[in-house]
């Protein structure tokens, strides 16, 4: 079976884009089977209902009381399990029981309302989330849960798009592009586009294309738009990277939702179809919703304001075929979120459509959450005034019917290492009282790059960890490249973080003229670093793969002239991320997580300052200082754009700090 081009993903393992893609590769053959049950689309619910007393086995299905789902649940939370025909918006603070709430719900519209499982759409953000759901359900309702959507948005939207892929001129087994994919892509598109990477960096403009798509402008309409010659090339690169995704019949992780909305909104009977078959919408973590995201659920459910099919001064449907659409009455719609716990805006998340949903849906019901059944009435007076600051913000106010509980702890150390070594204490003192073990505490911190100083303060004392949802400092990819660099300065002949530094960042060194460096050292019986510095002896190099390895030679004999000047490793290390381009690279690009790399390497830049002013112990008193003047200097030269400055300037204002 040809493979598709590029590492593409099955529907239902399409992860959202928080999740790690550990999940198995997409296999065509897999996917060409994928399990939609003929029955699935059936509107025939009076005959389901019949056949649901019994499993087919014969064994009887399980029965739920309608009155113990509502057992224990306190007042807001009845309510919104028993909530009837107008759209529904759940604030539910953290803790307050809006999972058992949204489950509880659909076990009673099964129980008590007669609704059909398959009537059931229930979105949720992650695959770990829709899991948990689905157990949490099947637990009260049994196998029928099994009928019912329970999905990510993407999973679910792949569903439908598999089903009416021939509508959109697709076969229903396309593939699904991954962020790494869509970067390749991209890669390729702006290089046939002989778009200058410097000016025009392909990441930049993945992450530009994956917003457009989150606000549902297709590269027609942003074509239309594009006023300057930037927003031109990204009209023409959004194009070509469109027309080479329908070419190869995939689509991009972004294209899922989008795709989902045009289809939707193009085909009035296949919005009928679905709107007939989803009775009961309800959607998780509503807070985290983009502008295609909410716009997907207005399509499916209908009955947002101004969401009516549009007439003519006649009274006629414009589009006729939304007559029948119009019939229709939406469907039941029930949100759960709360603004003060959104974390997505980063990707194009807006709180807007929590804080406007009465706006949307004018004869919207709210029900606050507000009964904690986690934490102390301490910790949460304390989360409340921390919260209550926020702009914007629905006022909402958690409480507990619990204990008061212990006193909060604040600490102020004087430095980062003051606050680790205090918790490492902590940890020291609550286990040898016999209150804990080390795997019961957990340590959180704002970024990344922070986990460093727990990390070394940890292996001093002897304290086993783990860093959750995260790479070891020294072992995350820029923090490994960096010291490769630094590798290579102290020892030339190391030959693996040479190879691993040849093209990092990109400098035209591709695989085939690093083969061609090895056959010459093999040849030669010579180091591949000094292969390196005899390009020119290399069989069948082009000329300008030999001209990068020519640049690279001297761009490492630059560096090595500033080691010899005495330079510390701070002003080394700065060298090096400015000369190689490394941060240049991470600075222009829109990505996220490449605003935290260069925070962990401003980390470890600190680490390298902090060891060149002060080696020896006996050394914190000073740090608080130290720090703080390296992180104006470093402020200074992240951002600032000077022309590079040559290696003797830079290490005559390093040694002059
Ligand atoms: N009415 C109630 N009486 C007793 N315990 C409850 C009640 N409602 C919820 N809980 C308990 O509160 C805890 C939190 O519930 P749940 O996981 O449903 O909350 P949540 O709001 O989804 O949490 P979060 O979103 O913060 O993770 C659970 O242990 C649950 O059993």
């Amino acid at each position: 079976m040809p493979q598709p081009p590029l590492t593409p993903w099955s529907d239902e393992e399409a992860p959202p884009a928080d999740e790690p893609w550990d999940e198995p590769p997409y296999d065509p053959g897999h996917a060409a089977e994928e399990d939609i049950p003929d029955g699935l689309f059936a509107t025939d619910h009076a005959a389901e209902a019949e056949r649901d007393a019994w499993h087919r086995n014969g064994a009887a299905r399980t029965v739920v009381d309608p009155a113990q789902l509502l057992e224990g649940m306190n007042d807001p939370q009845r309510e919104a399990v028993l909530h009837h025909g107008s759209p529904l918006l759940i604030v539910a603070g953290a803790g307050s029981g809006k999972t058992r709430v949204l489950t509880h719900r659909i076990a009673y519209l099964l129980a008590a309302r007669g609704v059909q499982p398959g009537e059931i759409l229930a979105i949720t953000f992650t695959n770990k989330a829709a899991g948990e759901m689905r157990e949490r359900v099947e637990a009260l309702v049994g196998p029928r849960a099994k009928a019912m959507w329970v999905s990510t948005f993407h999973s679910a939207c792949v569903r439908i798009l598999r089903r009416e892929a021939k509508l959109l001129n697709m076969s229903s087994s396309f593939s699904i592009y991954d962020s790494a994919d869509s970067q390749r892509l991209m890669a390729l598109v702006c290089r046939d586009l002989d778009l200058d990477p410097k000016q025009f960096p392909p990441k930049s403009f993945t992450a530009k294309v994956s917003n457009l798509k989150n606000e549902l402008i297709d590269e027609e309409t942003y074509a239309d738009r594009a006023a300057n010659p930037m927003e031109k090339k990204l009209a023409e690169a959004y194009f070509l990277y469109q027309r080479r995704l329908r070419e190869a019949n995939a689509l991009d992780f972004d294209d899922i939702i989008m795709t989902t909305v045009n289809l939707l909104q193009a085909f009035p009977d296949v919005a009928e179809h679905y709107r007939r078959r989803f009775r009961h919408i309800l959607v998780d973590e509503y807070q985290d919703t983009n502008h295609a995201q909410y716009t997907l659920v207005r399509e499916l459910s209908g009955g947002s304001a101004g969401h009516a099919p549009r007439k003519t001064v006649d009274g006629d449907f414009v589009d006729p075929a939304e007559a029948r659409l119009a019939q229709i009455a939406p469907a039941e719609l029930c949100v759960v979120g709360d603004a003060d716990q959104s974390i997505y805006a980063f990707r194009g998340a807006t709180i807007r459509n929590i804080l406007a949903f009465e706006e949307d849906y004018p004869n919207a019901t709210t029900i606050l959450l507000e009964q904690n059944y986690r934490s102390t009435q301490t910790i949460l007076t304390a989360a409340n005034s921390v919260i209550e600051r926020n702009t914007n913000r629905r006022k909402k106010n958690l409480w507990t019917a619990g204990d008061q509980g212990e006193q909060v702890v604040g600490y102020v150390a004087d430095d980062e290492h003051g606050e680790a070594q205090f918790i490492a204490d902590e940890i020291d003192r609550l286990t040898d009282a016999g209150h804990a073990r080390p795997g019961d505490v957990a340590i959180f911190y704002r970024t990344n790059a922070q986990s460093r100083v727990f990390e070394e303060v940890f292996i001093r004392v002897g304290l086993p960890y783990k860093v959750v949802g995260g790479v070891r400092f020294y072992e995350r990819k820029e923090v490994k490249d960096v010291l490769a660099y630094l590798r290579v300065l102290s020892n030339p002949e190391d030959t693996v973080p040479l190879r691993r530094i040849l093209n990092v960042p990109k400098r035209g060194i591709g695989e085939r003229a690093e083969a061609m460096i090895d056959a010459l050292s093999a040849r030669e019986r010579i180091s591949f670093a000094q292969a390196l510095k005899r390009v020119d002896e290399a069989y069948g190099m082009a000329a300008r793969s030999a001209n990068a390895v020519k640049k690279f030679n001297e761009l490492l004999a630059g560096l090595r002239q500033v080691v010899e000047s005495g330079a510390g490793p701070a002003a080394v290390l700065e060298a090096v991320l400015e000369e190689t381009g490394y941060l240049a690279e991470l600075q222009s690009s829109t990505d996220p997580q490449d605003e935290t790399r260069v925070e962990n390497l401003q980390e470890l830049a600190s680490v390298a300052l902090e060891y060149e002013k002060d080696p020896g112990s006996g050394r914190r008193a000073t740090r608080a200082r130290r720090s703080a003047r390296w992180r104006t200097s470093w402020s200074g030269w992240r951002w600032s754009r000077t022309p590079t400055r040559s290696p003797t300037t830079r290490t005559a204002r390093a040694s002059s700090r």
